[in-house]
């Protein structure tokens, strides 16, 4: 199609074939940014052009029958055989088979393999390797490789996620990934190899400017061995906005929907008002509408610090990883469960017609769903994210100075809400701050308390890790509070959007409160009054938001075509679309379904079975 920005072909390919997981979706989501951030400049010039022109074509193979999740426990195998300088890929064992990866089973020819590293008789961990597994001439299997579709799913049906294995494939020492390197401190004459390794290696390999395995088979470690993760910490701060944006796509068609939909007299004799006027439905519904503009606004941050961030460790910088993955990992985790959960309200709020595919609403969750596991199953990631905010907080207690969206860690707890009627952004503020605070510091007091009980680390970490995912999903949530508040102050936005947008944010902050008191009121932080406060302005807002509801989701500028929903149309032409959409269904093209002369007939008509007989023979 010749569009070369990525976002903008993303956005071509969600027009044609909106939710349709792309066969190539790996080839752009992971192969390509594998290649770009996890290939050396030698390895990029020979395999981007060929990667970005369709030659190669190819997805992220790491995920494997008997591990996704902890990756440092994968079994393929590749061993350096230094007599070939070739690596040896197997797969040792049947949970050692890739299993899963997208696009895999029919579609690639390439794989980027996570595979556990040996050379020199000793394992260094997960490194990743360029494998090609299908002819580039005629596309058949390649020796050594098994290869194919892993069967259908919950949904993804237009994605070939696959199973790959592999007898004792051999491959160059060049297939392997290597950028990142162990740059320890090189005497200036040495600047030229700044890059290059703590060891001197042969001229010709002067390009190969990271860590690498040498032809001898001295293996180099990179700077950090978290690097080789970096294909999906990119991937994880693109989810946010994918949620985001199928959050609010779900919210344009159940909001456009209970405008158009009028159902039970408003009182005996009455007319039937719009759906969207019943409270229960405004309830359900505005709240999500909030997230999603909420989701949308953290998306692009995590985005953009995953863009700043990125530069930083391509220029040796490594200082913002971990808060970079605590970030990312925290926010897909939290937007995808929030998502998720949002679309499946919207698609109920929508009655027997959400249940239609017609609705679009299906298509939308299938899609957005499978973020809670791919990527970093969401238990997993929210535990991650504690993993940093205790440390974060072990350095409040020493005094140090946190970064960032941390710095609330650590702070007095004694305090009070200063909520009143007026329900000022920066009280909600404040609450969130103080939920989270409170729960980070109760998450370490368990461990400690634990650890002082006679609990090795690791048990301690168990037995205090349902408070550990409380305190991530907090400080996720207040980072997506405080980032909301901060962007509706500071936008220069004109005054009646600002008056719309600060109750979408107002509803966003209350709402979440309403929906966790217990975790607000906990310690006392809130009085029964106050909390009436926030009940009371919740209804308000409803009222509020009410006459600009529809304007609102308009405003997120989805085509029908995107939505590919009869009940989301802009139009408001529901009915109609249904009844097209009924006609035009396979089934009907015929008044007698063929199946009547095999299996009915015969029970409705037994005497005339034999013209069914005949039938059935045609
Ligand atoms: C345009 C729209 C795009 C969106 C839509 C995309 C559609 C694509 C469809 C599908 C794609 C799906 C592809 C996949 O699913 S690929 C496979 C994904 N698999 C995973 O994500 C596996 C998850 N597991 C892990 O990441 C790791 O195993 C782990 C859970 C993080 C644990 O790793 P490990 O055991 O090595 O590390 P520790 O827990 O011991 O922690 C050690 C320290 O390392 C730090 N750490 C861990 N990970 C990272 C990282 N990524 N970056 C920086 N630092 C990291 C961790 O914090 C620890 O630090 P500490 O200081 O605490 O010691
Ligand atoms: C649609 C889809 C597309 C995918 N595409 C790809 C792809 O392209 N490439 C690829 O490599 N993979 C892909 N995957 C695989 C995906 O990355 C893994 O499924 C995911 O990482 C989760 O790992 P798992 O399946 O082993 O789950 P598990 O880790 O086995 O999770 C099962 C349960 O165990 C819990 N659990 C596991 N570890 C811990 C822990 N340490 N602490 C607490 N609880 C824990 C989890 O919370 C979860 O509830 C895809 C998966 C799906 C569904």
């Amino acid at each position: 199609m010749g569009i070369t920005d990525m976002q903008e072909a993303f956005y071509y390919r969600e027009c044609a074939a909106a939710h349709e997981n792309s066969p190539l979706g790996l080839h752009y989501a992971m192969f390509l940014p594998t290649i770009n951030k996890q290939a050396t400049p030698e390895q990029k010039k020979k395999w981007l052009p060929l990667a970005e022109n369709y030659k190669m074509i190819g997805t992220y193979a790491q995920t494997e029958l008997g591990h996704g999740t902890f990756i440092r426990g994968l079994e393929t195998t590749a061993t350096y055989d230094p007599k070939t300088k070739e690596f040896i890929l197997d797969s040792p064992t049947l949970t050692s088979k890739k299993y899963w990866p997208g696009c895999l089973g029919k579609t690639s020819n390439h794989c980027v393999v996570m595979a556990q590293l040996y050379t020199q008789g000793k394992s260094h961990g997960p490194h990743m390797f360029m494998v090609q597994i299908r002819s580039m001439e005629d596309h058949s299997v390649l020796p050594g490789i098994e290869v194919g579709v892993i069967g259908n799913k919950f949904g993804y049906g237009t994605n070939d996620n696959g199973f790959l294995s592999f007898d004792k494939l051999r491959i160059p020492r060049e297939n392997m990934l290597m950028r990142y390197s162990q740059v320890g401190r090189i005497p200036r004459e040495n600047m030229l190899m700044r890059y290059s390794q703590v060891s001197r290696i042969p001229r010709e390999n002067m390009l190969m400017r990271y860590s690498q395995v040498h032809e001898d088979g001295t293996y180099v470690k990179p700077q950090n061995a978290k690097l080789a993760y970096g294909s999906m910490v990119l991937i994880r701060s693109s989810i946010v906005s994918d949620a985001a944006r199928g959050l609010a796509q779900a919210c344009v068609i159940s909001i456009r929907y209970s405008a158009v939909r009028r159902q039970t007299e408003a009182y005996p004799g009455g007319e039937e008002p719009q759906i969207l006027d019943y409270q229960t439905q405004q309830y359900r519904l505005f709240p999500l509408l909030a997230s999603a503009y909420s989701l949308q606004l953290a998306g692009k941050y995590v985005f953009n610090t995953y863009l700043e961030v990125n530069d930083q460790i391509e220029k040796g910088n490594l200082e913002s990883m971990p808060e970079l993955h605590a970030l990312s990992a925290g926010l897909k985790a939290f937007s995808t469960y929030e998502a998720s959960a949002g679309i499946e309200v919207c698609r109920i709020c929508c009655g027997g017609h959400g249940y239609s595919q017609a609705s679009g609403l299906p298509k939308i969750y299938v899609d957005v769903v499978p973020g809670c596991t791919y990527e970093g199953e969401n238990t997993v990631m929210m535990l991650q994210t504690a993993r940093y905010l205790m440390k974060c907080y072990s350095r409040a207690k020493q005094g140090q100075k946190l970064p960032g969206f941390v710095q609330y860690i650590g702070q007095n707890l004694n305090k009070k809400s200063c909520m009143s009627e007026e329900v000022a952004l920066g009280c909600l503020v404040m609450a969130y701050e103080h939920r989270a605070a409170r729960l980070v510091e109760a998450a370490a007091m368990r461990m400690q308390s634990l650890i002082q009980g006679g609990k090795k680390q690791h048990e301690a970490w168990n037995g205090s890790s349902v408070q550990l995912f409380w305190a991530a999903k907090a400080h996720c949530h207040l980072f997506c509070v405080k980032n909301f508040v901060d962007a509706i102050q500071a936008k220069s936005l004109s005054s009646k959007t600002v008056t719309v947008m600060k109750s979408v944010c107002q509803l966003y902050g209350v709402h979440g409160i309403l929906e966790n008191l217990g975790e607000f009121m906990q310690d006392g932080f809130f009085s029964g009054e106050q909390v009436g406060y926030l009940q009371r302005k919740m209804l308000a807002l409803f009222e509020n938001i009410r006459p600009n509801a529809v304007a609102l989701v308009d405003a997120f500028d989805y085509p029908d075509m995107v939505l590919g929903s009869c009940l989301g149309r802009y139009d408001g032409q529901v009915y109609q679309a249904l009844y097209d959409y009924a006609k035009s269904a396979p089934m009907n093209q015929t008044e007698i379904h063929s199946t009547y002369y095999k299996h009915l007939k015969p029970l409705i008509n037994p005497e005339t079975t034999s013209d069914a007989m005949q039938f059935a023979k045609l």
